[in-house]
């Protein structure tokens, strides 16, 4: 066997310490399958003293971790340390820079700086490699970086937050509000330090972005996600969407469109009422799943554990076996000059189904007015659910419509004509319907 593939690991938390666990538990058969041993050489975190339950005895600490980036007996650096900028970066930054292979779980830093670290990666000629970074465990970067490297992608779409998901879907079990949920899913060590970031869909957001350069050949482009997430969902929406057939999840869809001959990118992650026999209405708990659809292979569906320590570790894994055999895989499939910077889409024409919920005051003529927005904004009704008693507790009622398919534009045009209306007791809530 060839010399081993000597790694440093920065960050020891929940993805850094099951990575740890992995590469002792698995380690021979690892060896084998890459062709040489992959060691772990130096270590750092932000306390070297506290319990992990893992023997940190045979690696070399580093208090600074931008030192495991200088060390000659490195080959490759592992960041699993988190946040778009600050230390984390400037670890990739130094590791690329200084002849280091990179493998990271940070997709705040690809989304944002994915461009700038491949160009460094390929200069460099050295890997760079994320598959923790999007849908954990599930091997979605390799599934479409290489497995569905001959196709066209026009469309992708998926659930890519497991804490959200998980949230969802306990709310749909237990009747729960969202508040006590969240706090289940940080104790099972899937949220993000931020947890924000997870429930306003800014985590979905970065691994969309990912997902679509990836799998249509364009520059990452995070700041054109239109992104919503799930804070304002309620009980009663779910029990609503029950009625209707119908689960909420929250999903990031990715769109190649050619308009006039030109390519224009369209990224959303928003919450979505998903029938209940569609696949992704089965995706429960921390589960993610990508959908893509290639011009040869048809439509693929992956499906696995999207967080939590063993399957991110397994996919950081992955990707030093990868780089143990001399795998050498651009970042993003592509070299990065021939990644297309794609305008956003104007999502306007889009056709669909929308829920629509209202939180307004028991009084006459408010139906009438929302009715009338609609009318003027040539949305049309397809059913109306009002309940005749205040829901959660509020003194307002909720009333949900759903509308027949029809423009995105036209619903935007109702939603205007109904913005400040004294009848709303918040702005409404728009979901489009899936399936
Ligand atoms: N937890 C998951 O399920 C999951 C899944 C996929 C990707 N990720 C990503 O993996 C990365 C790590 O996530 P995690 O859940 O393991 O986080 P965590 O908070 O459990 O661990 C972070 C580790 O980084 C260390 N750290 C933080 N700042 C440091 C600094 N300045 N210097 C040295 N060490 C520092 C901490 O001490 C800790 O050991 C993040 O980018 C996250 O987005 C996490
Ligand atoms: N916070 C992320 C971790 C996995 O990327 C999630 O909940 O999906
Ligand atoms: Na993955």
């Amino acid at each position: 066997m060839t010399h081993p593939l000597r790694i440093a690991l920065a960050g020891l938390g929940t993805v850094g310490a099951g990575v740890i666990r992995l590469l002792d538990a698995n380690g021979g058969l690892i060896a084998a399958r890459a062709g040489r041993a992959i060691e772990v050489v130096a270590v750092s975190a932000r306390s070297r003293g506290k319990d992990r339950g893992i023997d940190l005895s045979a690696y070399a600490w580093e208090d600074d971790m931008t030192a495991l980036a200088k060390r000659p007996d490195v080959d490759v650096v592992v960041e699993l340390v988190g946040g778009s900028d600050g230390p984390a970066l400037t670890l990739a930054r130094q590791a690329l820079g200084g002849g280091k292979a990179l493998v990271t779980a940070n997709k705040a830093m690809i989304a944002h700086h994915g461009m700038e670290l491949a160009a460094l990666a390929e200069q460099h000629g050295l890997a760079l490699k994320f598959e923790a970074a999007v849908a954990g465990g599930i091997p979605v970067i390799k599934g479409l970086g290489e497995g569905a490297a001959a196709n066209r992608i026009e469309r992708l779409y998926g659930i890519l937050n497991g804490t959200c998901n998980y949230i969802l879907t306990q709310m749909e079990s237990t009747g729960a509000d969202f508040g006590g949920v969240l706090k289940a899913a940080q104790d099972l060590g899937y949220a993000e330090a931020d947890p924000t970031f997870d429930v306003e869909g800014v985590d979905a957001a970065h691994k969309l972005a990912i997902l679509a350069a990836l799998a249509f050949g364009t520059a990452v482009d995070f700041g054109a996600v239109d992104i919503s997430g799930i804070s304002r969902i309620r009980a009663a929406d779910i029990a609503q969407a029950d009625a209707l057939g119908h689960v909420i999840r929250l999903v990031g869809q990715a769109e190649m469109q050619t308009v006039k001959g030109e390519h224009r990118l369209f990224q959303r992650v928003q919450p979505v009422l998903v029938a209940k026999d569609h696949p992704l209405a089965a995706v429960d708990g921390p589960t993610n799943a990508v959908v893509a659809e290639g011009n040869f292979v048809g439509r693929l569906l992956f499906q696995g554990r999207g967080a939590g320590d063993g399957p991110t570790a397994s996919a950081v894994v992955a990707d030093l076996i990868d780089i143990a055999r001399g795998n050498a895989v651009p970042a993003f499939s592509l070299p990065v000059a021939m990644l297309e910077e794609a305008p956003a889409a104007d999502p306007g024409n889009r056709l669909g189904r929308h829920y629509m919920r209202f939180t307004v005051a028991d009084r006459p003529g408010v139906l009438a007015e929302i009715t009338a927005a609609m009318r003027d904004a040539g949305v049309s009704i397809e059913s109306m659910i009002q309940h005749g008693h205040p829901l959660d507790g509020l003194d307002p009622v909720l009333v949900a419509i759903v509308s027949h398919e029809g423009p995105e534009s036209a619903v935007a045009a109702a939603m205007r004509l109904l913005e400040g209306s004294p009848s709303l007791a918040e702005p409404p809530l728009v979901m489009p319907l899936l399936g």
